[in-house]
């Protein structure tokens, strides 16, 4: 036999052990039903909070009941609801809306773009890696790469490709649980939960799924709580061996205000970089994309030439090259005309005037060079002091990152060298951004400052 009171004591025994928020997310929620042949019955809100008690609490709670007299060998749990709830049931809030929404499958989260699937995306030498690894992770199987995380700049695919595994998912199989929000719907809902005291729900939610993709997770960091709490997310999904993707616009190392040990987490799987367009993938993009327009109006008709001219004039960002696109169509459509090289530069003017600020080799030795205070000479000569040598190197990655300039022709503005040299240092940029924060964040600034 004990008592209702008995077990507050217990409870409050646990509160100073566990401490408040973990006391508040799993005991406080326990409500003592009955004590029959050594087992302990408690009611919970979801079972989930039963299992992780089991898993976690249950020594601690049998220990401190036998401290107060009563032999328990085992907790066991039933899902209480309104009507069953026990008689000092807490102001715990309902769990049906979490359980209802626990097998959601991939049409419950965000709203996924129906164009954006693998068969729409194209893919060139700049995004093959990130291709390629958005398809294995879709397919399945062990997970090898957990997380995944895809990065690079405004506009280069990363949206697409997390939807195209999705969309892949919701139609390969269809059992999974696939979750895809972008981070700041992840800070929203967190908020939310926490101001209606539905962290259980919350919890109960985001680790019932069988694939967790957040997009730009850039978004929360500096944002304390909302950090630790994606942490213990990510964590509990991992350990569970969930498969996990992630977005961000540059790599984990390389996001401000966010916690160390969460930059490590991410950067734990598979890393992959989108990197700037170039010029045939940006012309295949522009091909298929007059293609499925054509697939509706077929009268559209665009010049010999037209493209091509696009795909040189036009930045690296794919949003900025599908804007041109459709307004020349529209434009196309109202005046009825084909879409030849004059109306092009007609309608699109300003964007091509925009696009026209190109970033030169020039530039970039200049800044570094005035960045590291060193001589201009000294950045581009012979001399391998380190002190020059990083420079040199970091103006390299940088001459390959920012400008569309081949190996040979970086080569030849760095003092004649050859390509296997600049090749070299961007190898050896790309190794030292991942562990040296110094030199990512040099890129980083460096990268701002030229883009302006
Ligand atoms: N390789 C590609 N093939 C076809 N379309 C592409 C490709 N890359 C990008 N796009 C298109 O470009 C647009 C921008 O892409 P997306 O939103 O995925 O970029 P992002 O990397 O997530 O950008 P941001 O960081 O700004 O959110 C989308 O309409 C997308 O369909």
């Amino acid at each position: 036999m004990m008592t209702q009171d008995e077990w507050i004591n217990v409870k409050q025994e646990m509160r100073g052990a566990v401490g408040e928020s973990k006391f508040t997310n799993w005991i406080e929620p326990l409500v003592f039903e009955t004590l029959r042949d050594g087992v302990l019955t408690c009611s919970v809100p979801t079972l989930f909070i039963g299992n992780y008690v089991n898993q976690n609490y249950a020594d601690q709670i049998v220990y401190l009941l036998a401290r107060a007299g009563q032999e328990v060998e085992r907790l066991s749990f039933v899902v209480r609801n309104d009507e069953t709830a026990g008689p000092q049931q807490q102001k715990q809030q309902p769990a049906a809306p979490a359980a209802a929404g626990a097998r959601r499958g991939v049409a419950e989260s965000a709203r996924l773009e129906e164009r954006y699937t693998f068969d729409t995306f194209v893919v060139g030498k700049p995004n093959a890696l990130a291709h390629a690894a958005a398809r294995r992770v879709a397919e399945g199987g062990p997970v090898a790469y957990n997380p995944l995380f895809l990065y690079g700049g405004n506009g280069l695919g990363k949206t697409h490709l997390m939807h195209a595994i999705a969309h892949d998912m919701r139609q390969n199989r269809p059992e999974l649980d696939v979750l895809y929000l972008s981070a700041d719907q992840f800070m929203y809902r967190f908020v939310t939960a926490l101001r209606e005291r539905k962290m259980m729900d919350f919890k109960h939610f985001f680790r019932s799924v069988d694939v967790l993709m957040v997009d730009d997770v850039q978004f929360i960091a500096g944002k304390d709580s909302t950090q630790e709490e994606f942490f213990h997310t990510f964590n509990a999904l991992a350990d569970a061996g969930k498969q996990i993707v992630i977005s961000a616009d540059c790599a984990p190392g390389e996001i401000r205000d966010l916690e160390n040990r969460i930059s490590s987490r991410l950067a734990s799987g598979l890393v992959v970089d989108l990197h700037p367009t170039d010029y045939e993938l940006r012309l295949g993009i522009l091909q298929s994309k007059v293609e499925q327009y054509r697939s509706q109006h077929p009268e559209l008709v665009v010049a010999d030439g037209v493209l091509e001219f696009l795909a040189h004039r036009i930045s690296n960002n794919v949003r900025v090259l599908e804007g041109s696109l459709t307004r020349l169509f529209a434009f196309a459509s109202l005046v009825g005309k084909e879409i030849n090289l004059e109306l092009t530069q007609d309608c699109l003017a300003d964007i091509l005037r925009a696009s026209d600020r190109k970033i030169t080799i020039d530039e970039i030795q200049r800044k570094v060079s005035e960045h590291y205070n060193i001589r201009l000479s000294d950045l581009i000569g012979p001399r391998r002091m380190r002190s020059y040598a990083r420079p040199r190197q970091i103006a390299m990655w940088l001459s390959k990152q920012l400008t569309n300039r081949s190996l040979p022709e970086i080569g030849k503005r760095f003092g004649g060298r050859d390509h296997t040299t600049i090749m070299h240092g961007v190898r050896k940029i790309d190794e030292l951004r991942q562990t040296d924060s110094a030199i990512s964040e040099d890129l980083e600034m460096l990268r701002r400052t030229l883009e302006q």
